[in-house]
């Protein structure tokens, strides 16, 4: 039994890949049709209402920037009101036709539903949603010592998302609006330390492709899967810390420029194709060689940073 599923382990990738060569070139060139037609049609978003959650930092804060340029209505959540203010004046400056500021925690219900409910109060309408809010803490699994402190990962990057998808979900269907989830490489990369944070991310993917499937086009959903990004959550003491300040990172304006020009051409996935490349590594042609190779880098460096910190 065992020795059948090793060498199905291997056959089924080799029939896969013997099915790509033949067939991928056509769908290849139907993909690129496609794109051209989506950037050809790409939405106008001037006037249109935009929620976005984290936008207080990062890359929520550029994403504003980038839909008040095109000349959208904005409505900014998080939990630094002070933080958010200074958010709108700005995007207000580069063209933004009107703005809200929310103050909310998207891990908790409540806030969420009062959200969507303000944002439909004062605009009337909701066109695309940005689920952006989230949070990173890193630790070897076994070195974590409080796992409550690990617990909000999953409410806020998980649960935080589903909340805000969940009230607005009535809105969109009326405007075919879209949702924009920024979920990350991390759902397909078993960086170690990441260990929950990756869990997230990947349930984050998971249900929102499950969502696409259930809406059947009645709601666009673009998934972005950022590689590394220079922002508050990934600086560069944090990256050395856990090892990732030798991969190539992107900033927060191109990504962000790069997510809004994806959500209005209507994408399914955005991603980086160095991670699709580390991706394909892990998931279909060899993960001993990938789980190997991060565990050497990483582990080692996290335990001493751990042991530095105890110290
Ligand atoms: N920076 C990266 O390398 C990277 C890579 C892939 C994915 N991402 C994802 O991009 C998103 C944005 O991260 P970033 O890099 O801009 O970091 P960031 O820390 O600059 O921004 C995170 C934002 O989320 C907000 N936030 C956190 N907890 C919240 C809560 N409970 N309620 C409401 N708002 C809350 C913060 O206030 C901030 O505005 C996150 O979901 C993150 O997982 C980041």
């Amino acid at each position: 039994m065992e020795l059948i599923h090793d060498v199905m382990n291997i056959l089924v990738p080799l029939v896969v890949l013997i099915f790509l060569i033949l067939f991928y070139p056509p769908y290849l060139v139907y993909k690129l049709l496609s794109f051209i037609k989506r950037s050809i049609t790409t939405e106008d978003v001037r006037g249109k209402v935009v929620v976005i959650t984290g936008a207080s930092s990062g890359i929520g804060e550029h994403i504003a920037y980038e839909y008040a340029k095109r000349g959208a209505r904005l409505v900014l959540a998080a939990r630094r009101e002070d933080r958010l203010l200074a958010v709108a004046d700005k995007a207000l400056k580069l063209g933004c036709l009107d703005v809200k500021v929310i103050r909310a925690d998207v891990a908790k219900v409540e806030d969420c539903k009062r959200l969507i409910e303000e944002a439909l109060n004062y605009f009337g309408r909701l066109d695309h949603l940005v689920n952006n809010a989230g949070i990173e803490r890193h630790s070897l699994f076994e070195e974590i010592n409080q796992i409550a402190d690990f617990i909000p990962i999953m409410d806020i990057n998980f649960w935080g998302s589903a909340y805000c998808t969940h009230f607005a979900v009535p809105h969109l269907k009326k405007t075919k609006g879209k949702i924009v989830v920024i979920a990350s490489t991390a759902s397909w990369s078993p960086t170690p330390g990441l260990n929950i944070y990756n869990a997230s991310k990947a349930a984050q993917t998971s249900f929102f492709e499950t969502l696409r499937t259930e809406f059947g086009g009645a709601i666009g959903v673009t998934i972005v899967l950022p590689g590394v990004i220079e922002s508050e959550m990934a600086n560069s003491q944090t990256l050395a810390e856990i090892g990732l300040d030798i991969l190539p990172s992107e900033s927060t304006g191109r990504c962000a420029k790069a997510i809004v020009n994806s959500a209005c051409r209507g994408d399914m996935f955005l991603t980086e194709p160095f991670w699709v490349g580390v991706g394909y590594l892990q998931k279909v042609l060899c993960s001993e060689f990938t789980e190997w190779q991060y565990h050497k880098h990483f582990v080692k460096k996290l335990q001493k940073h751990h042991a530095g910190k105890k110290n």
